[in-house]
């Protein structure tokens, strides 16, 4: 039942759940309007600025010195309403590109709490129009980018260009799919472009040094560093090895790097802010609390707490 979230491979790592070996990796992007201050943009000053694509968010940020905030939330827990509006309360906390998953039935990459979230979701009947509906009415009213978080086979079920069509027409700027080895992303990879749809890819500590290279060379938006080995969830601290494996991304790639798995505290963005990361990825904890609240109103007042608090701990 274990499933180790073992090491990338191409934009990706290697997956065990049982005896099934599975090589994955992924990712996305987007961007916002700067504003003086960045942080705690008021709602209604949003709406009509334009958002641009993961790449240019980086951009940005790096010429005011900033390092990136990407929260994750799982779509339709508890449901597409709430999604709708805590996508609104992420983005005016100020966070600069957001992650939202697609609640899948078999997400081998995923701890217990983001697998959690997505049986929830989908019992609820959640689905893959449904979301896209939200997001159509929803991305205008955001200055942050969507990254789009999906496994492959609701992709494939869709088909490789419809999907990429689909999810452009409605606002999406970046996509991460965390279960497509490198060697296989090439129709992805060419659908994404010619959508205009950045591809982020994955790299973890066990990747060997000549295929992180060339998943940083095929990344797009940004490259994603998966902290530690296994599957997504808090943990009590980041292991000091992303440091090390940062650095060594950073001599293959001027590409921005962000860090995410394991990551829910204010002093861990500190900490991986102080190892040079360029974007910090926190999702695992952004969902328990949406769960775990006691209403959904209580839960996107409890989220916009939090976030503000690790928002705050990036400078
Ligand atoms: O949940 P964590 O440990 O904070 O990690 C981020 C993560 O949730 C998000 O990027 C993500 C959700 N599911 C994934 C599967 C693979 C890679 C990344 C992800």
């Amino acid at each position: 039942m274990a499933i180790a979230f073992k090491s990338p491979t191409t934009s990706f790592f290697e997956l065990k759940k049982n005896n099934l070996e599975t090589h994955s990796f992924l990712r996305f992007s987007s961007q916002r309007f700067a504003t003086p201050a960045r942080r705690f943009t008021p709602m209604a000053a949003i709406s009509t600025v334009p958002t641009v694509g993961l790449s240019e968010t980086f951009t940005r940020l790096k010429k005011q010195g900033k390092v990136a905030f990407i929260p994750y939330i799982t779509a339709g827990d508890p449901d597409l309403s709430t999604t709708a509006e805590a996508l609104k309360v992420l983005d005016s906390c100020g966070s600069d590109i957001i992650e939202l998953g697609v609640p899948y039935s078999d997400p081998l990459a995923d701890g217990p709490v983001i697998q959690a979230a997505a049986t929830r979701s989908l019992a609820r009947g959640t689905n893959y129009n449904a979301i896209i509906s939200m997001l159509k009415e929803v991305i205008p009213q955001l200055s942050s980018p969507i990254a789009l978080f999906s496994y492959y086979n609701p992709i494939l079920k869709r088909g490789v260009e419809q999907f990429m069509s689909t999810i452009k027409d409605v606002g999406v700027h970046g996509l991460v799919v965390p279960d497509v080895p490198l060697e296989e992303t090439e129709i992805l990879r060419r659908e994404a472009s010619k959508h205009g749809i950045e591809l982020v890819l994955l790299t973890t500590p066990t990747t060997p040094t000549e295929r992180m290279k060339a998943i940083v060379e095929a990344a797009e938006g940004f490259v994603y560093l998966v902290s530690s080995i296994g599957v997504t969830g808090a943990r009590a601290s980041v292991s000091d090895r992303v440091q090390t494996l940062l650095q060594d991304i950073k001599a293959a790639t001027t590409k921005p790097v962000a860090v995410g798995f394991g990551i829910s505290k204010p002093e861990h963005v500190k900490q991986v802010v102080g190892w040079g990361a360029d974007g910090v990825i926190v999702g695992s904890a952004m969902v328990k609390l949406l769960n775990e609240a006691k209403s959904p109103e209580e839960g996107l007042k409890e989220l916009e707490v939090f976030t503000k608090s690790l928002i705050a701990a990036l400078d």
